[in-house]
């Protein structure tokens, strides 16, 4: 017999999980179809397992730092085992709570097992078929191994750091990329001290990132003695009886004794398996599903939302667009639309970087050098004026045109990640450069001279 619903997601990640939320709170039936765990990515294998580790990096830094600040510190040892046991456990919690409360107490039905498109209004799941007036795709994407170099698949991807590395810590660690999740991944093993080397082969680093960001990072990474090296491509990989693996390069050079190479180069959507070809839904050439201004698919029942639409690949983004549907959908809110204009985004290295809105080169390009305006700072915030590493903080408003509206807000620096969230709310709601100065500072912390700059 099949079943019938008002609405089905497919994936119970983020999005998936937020438009069931949202719409079983006004009364609509619902289920969500999940072929691994409940909470997708950012629950299992991203958000959540990386900012512990980085947490735990960060408490590395500062026992360092209490050093200096006169602490008799006994360096112990980390115990790699205890601390992803509890890291997974936690995990493991959230993936309860998700089944055991969150579904229930919204008697939302949770179909388990991998879902494939029947034809346009049907879903079957092992061999089970389901159907439903509204479907949303909310599938997320994967981390990829390159298929065309020898040897790559002796290499992991961040699934398998999460998942699989529960043993022993990788004393020596290679990165490969250049964007999120290589750079996190490259600091949060430096800071537990594990050697790293990051390759991004000659693409450029946090492309899209503002200049200052960059340059600022690119000297911690050098400051932290991670081995950058810019041009080197990997040619090939080999395991030996050890496991240890030893990674040639295109130029003929080669590094060995690597206890772990990971893959960073991106992530792809996960649109190959869902039998797409039995409906008519449109994809853009690198899979990614096509939607338009209201997350609607060119079918007219059924929309997409998350990694899967490929526009801002991050969680807030995936949970508002879920929730804004629900609203559109059977909370008659047609006007609660989803923008993908200034999300303000941190990256947790160490330090932290956080970002909104328009990089300087961005601005200028849009908009001409003349109406644009910077206003930037650096400095060593107080915390660092006693400890050995003088991690400097870097700021920079980019303002625009005669009322110097800001369109832009870059930081990289201790505690940017909990300051930006704030100051992204007036920065939405068009602040100008003199709505900051007319805002009285808090001292002494280093947000202040966000409102202080000249
Ligand atoms: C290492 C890492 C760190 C990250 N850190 C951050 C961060 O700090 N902050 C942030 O905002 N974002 C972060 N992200 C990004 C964030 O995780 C994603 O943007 C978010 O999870 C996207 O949510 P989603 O619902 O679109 O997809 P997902 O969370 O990926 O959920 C998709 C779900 O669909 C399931 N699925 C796929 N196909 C099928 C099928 N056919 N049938 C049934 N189920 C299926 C999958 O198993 C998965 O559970 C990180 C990502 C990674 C990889
Ligand atoms: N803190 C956060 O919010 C957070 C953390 C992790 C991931 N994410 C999200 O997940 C998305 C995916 O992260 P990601 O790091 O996989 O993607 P990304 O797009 O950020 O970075 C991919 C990087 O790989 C590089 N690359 C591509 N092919 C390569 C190759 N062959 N060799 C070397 N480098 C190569 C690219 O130049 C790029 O720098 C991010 O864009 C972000 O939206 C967010």
């Amino acid at each position: 017999m099949t079943s019938h619903y008002d609405l089905i997601a497919i994936g119970a990640g983020s999005g998936g999980l937020s438009v069931v939320e949202r719409a079983s709170e006004y009364g609509a039936k619902t289920a969500v179809i999940e072929s691994g765990e409940l909470g997708g990515t950012c629950v299992n294998v991203g958000c959540v397992p990386k900012k512990i580790m980085w947490y735990g990096a960060g408490l590395a830094h500062s026992l360092q730092d209490a050093e200096d600040y006169g602490y008799e510190v006994t360096r112990g040892k980390l115990d790699w085992k205890k601390l992803i046991e509890k890291r997974n456990n936690y995990i493991g919690n959230i993936n309860d709570w998700y089944k055991d409360s969150f579904l229930s107490e919204r008697n939302i039905d949770l179909i388990q097992g991998f879902a494939r498109f029947v034809d346009e209004k049907t879903i079957s799941v092992d061999g089970k078929t389901y159907t439903a007036d509204k479907i949303v795709i909310s599938t997320g994407g994967y981390p990829f191994i390159p298929s065309d170099i020898p040897g790559a698949e002796y290499g992991i991807t961040s699934d398998e750091f999460f998942n699989d590395l529960d043993e022993k810590q990788p004393q020596k660690v290679v990165v490969v990329g250049g964007g999120y999740i290589a750079l996190e991944l490259a600091m949060l093993m430096s800071g537990l001290e594990s050697e790293v080397h990051l390759l991004h082969q000659g693409r450029p680093m946090l492309r899209k990132f503002d200049g200052t960001l960059r340059r600022a990072l690119r000297q911690q990474l050098e400051d932290d003695a991670i081995n950058i090296n810019d041009n080197a491509i990997v040619a090939s990989v080999e395991r030996l009886n050890n496991g240890k693996l030893t990674i040639a390069y295109t130029d003929g050079t080669s590094l060995s004794n690597v206890d772990s190479l990971i893959w960073a180069i991106g992530r792809r959507p996960n649109t190959a398996n869902l039998d797409l070809e039995n409906t008519s839904i449109a994809v853009n050439d690198n899979g990614t599903i096509i939607v338009n201004d209201v997350e609607q698919t060119n079918v007219e029942h059924i929309y997409a939302l998350g990694d899967i639409i490929g526009k801002a690949e991050l969680t807030p983004v995936a949970i508002a667009a879920g929730r804004r549907l629900g609203d559109r959908l059977y909370g008659k809110k047609p006007n609660r639309k989803m923008s993908y204009d200034d999300i303000a985004t941190v990256m947790f290295t160490h330090p932290p970087i956080a970002t909104m809105g328009l990089s300087e080169e961005d601005a200028v390009k849009l908009h001409g050098g003349d109406h644009v305006k910077v206003y930037k700072t650096d400095f060593v915030p107080m915390y660092h004026s006693l400890t050995r590493h003088k991690v400097k903080t870097h700021m920079k408003l980019i303002v625009l045109g005669e009322e110097e509206k800001i369109v832009g807000c870059h930081m990289i620096g201790t505690g940017v990640d909990e300051m930006m969230q704030g100051f992204a709310v007036a920065i939405r709601m068009g602040a100008t450069k003199q709505d900051f100065d007319d805002t009285i500072a808090i001292h002494p912390v280093s947000a202040e001279e966000l409102v202080t700059m000249r």
